[in-house]
This record gives C-alpha cells, structure tokens and sequence, in this order.
C-alpha cells in the first residue's frame, strides 16, 4: 500500500569540474511493508526512497573526508524527527551512499569514508557504567516530566472546585497535590544535573582520548601523507570535528533519550484524557513541524554563510596581523584596514539578515503555538461544555501537548546535529585507523662500533606518491663514501633534495634501493637511522617556540646541559647565546622569529651535531644567509663535516669546490662525478653551470674547502 509521498529539494553533490546542479524538486514514494511493524517500515522506505533517489540523480562522489552528502540531508529533511523517534540505526542508511565512493588511487591514504562504529565503540566502552547511569537518570527525568502535567491537571480540578463551590479549605485539599508536584519538581532537577554532568564527564573524557589517538596517529603517517594534506584540515579535525562530534553524542544521550520518552509518555497521557484531541494534536503537530523545518533548514543556510563570511573577515585579520612586517614594509595598513572594514560589513549585512530571519521565525512560531493552545482551548472547551471532559483534564491537556511539541521540535534539530556528529565522527576516526607505509620504529639496527655511514644508492627510481605519473629519480645510482664529503649540484628542481628524503627515509624508492653500510634501509629502523644517524640541516631551519636549551636538546631529548652547551660551541653559536641576558633560558619565540637567520641556523646545525649523526645531510644550509653570516656557519658546517661522511646540497658551487667528490645531476640521473678540478677540465655541465654562475656574480677566490681542512683527507 502506498502510505507516503515525499516531496524533496535535490541538489546534486560538488563534483569536481562540474558546477552545483540546481534545486529541483521531485516526487518520490515508500510502500508500506507487509509486516507492518512501523520501524522496518520506514527502514524499507527509507531504503526504497534512496534507490529512487539514485536513479534520478546523477552520482557524484562525495568530496573525502566530507562523507554525508546529499543523500543524507534528502533523508534528514524528509524523515528527520520521525526516523529518530522510530529508529536511531536509520541514519546511517542516509549515509549509505558515501561509503560507495570509489577510492582515489592518488590518495592511497583515504581508506575510510563511513563512521566507524567499531572505533567508536573502543572508545565509548570505559565509560559504559556511567553511560548507563547517566540513561536511566535521563529516562528517570522524562518520566517525571510526563507525570507533572497530570498532576497539574488534578490542581486545576481543585482549583475549580473551590471556584465553584467554595466549600472546604483550598490550602488542605491543595497541600497533598502541591508538595507532591514540589517534590517532582525536586527529583526532575536532580536528575536532570545528575545525567548532564555525567554526560558531560564521558563527553569530555572521550574527546580527550580521541584527540590524543588521533594526534598520535597523525605523527605516524608518512610525510607523503602530509605532501597530500594541508595542516589546516589536520588541525581542523583535531578541534573543531572532535568538539563537533562530542556535542552531538552529548546532545543526543540526553536530549534526544529525554525528547524520546516524553514524546512517547505525553501521547499516551493524551490519549487517556481524550482521544479526539489527541487526534487534532496529531495532524497539527507534524503541519506546523514541516513547515518550521522549512525556515529552519533556510536560517540554517543563511547562518553558514554568515559563519563563512565571519572566517573570511577573519582570514584578512590574520593574514595582516601575521605578515605585519611586509605590511609596515610596504606602509599597507590603511589598505588592509580597508579591506577588513569591507569584510566586517558584509559579516554585519549577513548577520542583520539572520537575526531578521531567525525574528520573523519566532515571531511566526509564536503565534503558531499559541494558535494551537487557543485551538486546543477551543475544542477542549465545547467537550467541557459538553461534559466529555473536565476542566483540570484540559488543563492536563494543555501542559502535556505543550511538551510533545517543544520535545518534537527538539528531535528535528536533534536530526542535524546527528548528521553532523556522524559526519565529523567519520572525519576524526578516518585518519585514526590510517597505518603509514613507513613505520617509524621496527627494524634493525647496526652498533656503534661497526658503523662506517657508507651510504649507496643502487639504481633508484623514485616518484612522489602524489605525483605518480612524473619520475623524480631515474635509474640513480650514487655511493657516499664514508667520512668523505659529497657534493650534489645540478639545476633547480633536477631531483637533490628528493636524494636527501630518501636517505632519511621519508620516502621508498619506487624501483632499487639505499644502502647504509651495504644494509638496505628499509631493514633497519626508522627512528635509529633518523634519531641517531642522520643529521640534516636545510634551508630554512625550523625551531619551536621554546629556549634555546630545549630546541638543541630536541636533537637527543636524553642530552646533558653539557652536551648541549658543546654542541652549541661546535655550531658556533654558544657565543651569541650567551650574549643574551637569559642565555640557555632565552625563547626563541614563535618558529624562532627573535633570532636572526645566522643564528637560526647555528642552532640548527648545534641540535644536529648533539646526535654525534655518522651521516650529515646540508640541503643548501648557507643559501639563505649573508655574506658574513655564511662565514661563521659555513665555519660551523666545516666544523661538523670533519669525520662524518656528509651530503652537500648547494646551488652556489662556490660553496662545494673543496668536496672530495661533486655529483652533478641533471633530469633525475647522475650526469658527471668528480672533482672541482677534474669537471672543470672536462668541460661538461659542471663548467656550464660554473660559467653562467660566474657571468652572475664574480667568483670568490676559492675559499679553504672543508676537503682542505678535512682530518681525514
Ligand atoms: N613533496 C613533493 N611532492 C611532489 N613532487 C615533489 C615534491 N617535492 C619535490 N617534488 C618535485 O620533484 C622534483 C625534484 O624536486 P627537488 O626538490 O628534489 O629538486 P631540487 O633539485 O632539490 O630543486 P632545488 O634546487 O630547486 O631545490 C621537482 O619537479 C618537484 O616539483
């Protein structure tokens, strides 16, 4: 039997390179089950609604990571408040269709797309005493609830009967009736603080454990992962999905568990003091619902755009605030006030709509609610007359229908936030359960005393994983002879830094290996090789917000003060450290901001060299300094080569002349090897490359290379 037409908005979902379909409505129908059980009912319907919906719409993969589309809010308008009261294990039927999403083979990391229930249950299961506690206060509650408008029905009778007669003593007949609904009153508030704040313990305990798991997860992930990801979104679910999805749980353990009970309890109570009421009741409610639906599911809209617009006002803020330097460089602070200005008025116009909205909202509500107590009143009133009824039984009436529409009206917002929870739930357990190819840990490692730091590359081939069509490294073959200096030179973006990613082993090559000391890397350690082998220096080091004493430590968190003041000496860098007032003690500030870029380096090489690493990595270490500040680091740097066996990175070949072996690269492969002297007699790329570096800038006179000042050499 055909029971419903639902009749439902349609938006097609962002597809990539195909523009928002338009809103368009569309009929569709569920059949009534044969079993007539309501609840697999309306699973069938549901289900039925959504193989109709798929074959109208086209499909369109929901963006990662965003797993409720469409599809969920076609089944959350529709079937919102009823589907909750009926049957919670719904929603994810209205989630269903993301999960159908074909995987993204660039993204080999997106594996999950649907809420993970097993995730969560690890998570809820400590709690499950209090939980269950916290369900029975909650229950406990709502069955009081229903109790207080009978009660407040009988006052009424009294009341009237005084009235009326005006025999006896109001104060005696009321007395019993009224400490009764005081003491109700009593219990409902202490339930109601008892489940809340036990609700709130294991909402917050939860968010706890899954923030610190998924912090712990993410640290784990290859840097591939991070390439693919911006730091933004990472964040994002550490806050703003996991604080998300703590509120739904909470809001639908106590709200929705409460709505649930009083709905159920006031519709049996209104039914036992009259029937046809009740029946009005039940046409009007669900009318009245709809259409606030309606203008909620708009004022929805209409808030998102006014939170957007809020983020982009914010967004010119923090992009002026952050970059002040460059503003005052460039004397731009009218300019961004300007531009804030622009923001913040669109945010007011956005806003003043809302609060228009959401008053027009109110204001119709209000005369809806109040046209239904004054209908209630109405009708009740003539079965008054008529003696169908009593007047406290009205009254009853009236308090009870007032909690089914305030609990009703509860469910559909509750809806939403189910959606949401769900939504930020999948997003947050998504990348909890995402194992990284390279595992930091695990493996062997090789003792001190039989490490040479010999490092081979044997015919590597290597691709970016984001980037797999486009080969980085082709057929590679290089070998670091230990505690020498090799020097990788050759154009920009021919492959030099991706040889130094591999030797730390933040990638895998895609064809042939990296050997340390004949041992293939992927045998041993990740976390020995990094923590106590490799040291590297870039570019542009990066400190954390802390002393000085603690990001040279981060080199070896076991160091002593004494390790970290020679470290320091040895980077050339104890002396300006001193020369602060707080010394060891001084905070960097934020990415190391209150320290020149000399000084920054030098505290990077000293927290590279306090691992005493076998293997040295400068990925153009100086190139970002000036003269002066590169004679004191490259000191440093000279320094800390003697005995290790050292990869040099450098575009300035004036820095790289003393190595004992240059490697030039060109297109991914090693084109020419030797020394300064040896390339430059050949006549090669090497000579080209020092020809037009010198039509650039005139050559320094050779400086002592490190190979000069080598012990070893
Ligand atoms: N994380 C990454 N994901 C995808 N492609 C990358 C990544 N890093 C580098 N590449 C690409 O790999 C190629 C080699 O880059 P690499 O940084 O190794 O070159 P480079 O020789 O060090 O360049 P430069 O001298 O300019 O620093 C470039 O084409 C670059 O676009």
């Amino acid at each position: 039997m055909l029971v419903h037409l639902f009749r439902v908005g349609i938006r097609g979902g962002p597809v990539p390179g195909r523009p928002l379909l338009p809103l368009r409505f569309q009929t569709f129908s569920a059949v009534r089950s044969s079993d007539g059980c309501p609840s697999s009912y309306l699973l069938r319907a549901v289900a039925q609604l959504r193989s109709q919906l798929q074959a109208r719409i086209p499909r369109a993969p929901p963006a990662p990571g965003r797993s409720p589309s469409a599809w969920c809010w076609v089944g959350g308008a529709l079937l919102g408040p009823v589907v909750l009261i009926k049957c919670p294990r719904l929603c994810p039927v209205a989630l269903c269709e993301a999960e159908e999403a074909p995987p993204d083979c660039s993204r080999p990391w997106v594996v999950e797309s649907r809420f993970n229930w097993k995730l969560f249950w690890q998570f809820l299961r400590p709690h499950l005493l209090i939980l269950g506690a916290a369900i029975v206060l909650a229950l406990g509650a709502a069955l009081v609830n229903v109790q207080i408008p009978l009660l407040l029905g009988q006052l009424v009778e009294i009341v009237a009967k005084y009235t009326r007669d005006r025999a006896g003593s109001f104060l005696t007949e009321s007395r019993n009736l009224s400490t009764r609904l005081l003491i109700l009153y009593g219990i409902q508030g202490l339930l109601t603080f008892g489940y809340l704040v036990l609700l709130s313990r294991i909402g917050e305990r939860m968010a706890v454990d899954m923030r610190r798991a998924l912090f712990s997860n993410l640290l784990r992930q290859d840097i591939a992962f991070f390439d693919a990801k911006r730091t933004g979104q990472l964040v994002s679910r550490l806050t703003t999905d996991v604080q998300e999805f703590k509120s739904s749980f909470k809001l639908v353990i106590s709200q929705g568990l409460r709505s649930c009970t009083q709905v159920a309890g006031c519709l049996v109570s209104l039914s036992m003091l009259s029937t046809r009421l009740t029946l009005l009741l039940m046409v009007a409610t669900p009318a009245l619902m709809g259409a606030g639906t309606l203008m909620g599911s708009a004022l929805r809209k209409l808030s998102r755009q006014c939170q957007e617009q809020v983020a982009r006002a914010t967004g010119v803020a923090d992009e002026a605030l952050g970059n002040v330097r460059t503003v005052r460089a460039f004397a731009m602070e009218q300019w961004e006030e300007e531009r804030y200005r622009v923001e913040l008025e669109a945010s007011r116009c956005k806003a003043e709509e809302l609060g228009r909205g959401i008053a027009l909202f109110q204001g119709l509500s209000n005369i809806a609610f109040n046209c239904m107590v004054l209908g209630t009143l109405f009708i009740g009133g003539s079965l008054v007359a008529g003696q169908q009824l009593t007047g406290g039984d009205l009254m009853s009436f009236l308090v009870a229908s007032q909690t089914v529409q305030r609990s009703m009206a509860n469910l559909s917002v509750l809806f939403g936030q189910v959606v949401r929870g769900l939504s930020a739930g999948t997003r947050v357990f998504e990348y909890m359960t995402l194992s990284p190819d390279i595992r930091l840990s695990g493996g062997c490692c090789i003792p001190r005393e039989h490490l040479h730091g010999s490092v081979t590359f044997h015919n590597v081939c290597f691709s970016y994983p984001c980037r797999p069509g486009f080969q980085v490294l082709k057929d590679f073959t290089l070998t670091l002879p230990p505690g020498k200096i090799v020097a990788l030179v050759g154009q920009s973006g021919g492959g030099k830094t991706t040889v130094a990613s591999l030797l730390e082993r933040f990638y895998d090559p895609t064809a042939g290996m990296v050997t340390l000391d004949g041992q293939d890397l992927r045998t041993l350690d990740p976390s020995w090789l990094r923590g106590q082998v490799i040291g590297f220096i870039s570019q542009e080091p990066v400190l954390f917000g802390t002393t000085i004493m603690e990001n040279i430590r981060f080199g070896r968190l076991g160091a002593s003060d004494e390790d970290v003041y020679a470290a320091a000496r040895e980077a050339n860098a104890h002396e300006f450290i001193t020369s602060f007032p707080k010394g060891y003690n001084t905070i960097v500030g934020e990415r190391g901001t209150t320290l020149s870029g000399g000084q920054k380096q030098r505290l990077a090489i000293a927290r590279a060299l306090i691992k005493q690493p076998t293997v040295l990595i400068l990925d153009e270490a100086t190139s970002a300094l000036d003269s002066e500040s590169e004679r004191v680091v490259q000191e440093a740097l000279d320094r800390a080569s003697a005995g290790r066996t050292v990869l040099v990175i450098a575009h300035r070949l004036s820095t790289v002349r003393g190595a004992h072996r240059i490697v030039v690269m060109a297109h991914g492969r090693v084109c020419e090897v030797g020394t300064h002297e040896e390339l430059l007699k050949k006549g090669g790329l090497y000579s080209e490359l020092i020809r037009r570096q010198a039509l650039d800038a005139p050559l320094p006179e050779t400086p002592k290379g490190p190979r000069n000042r080598h012990p070893k050499s």
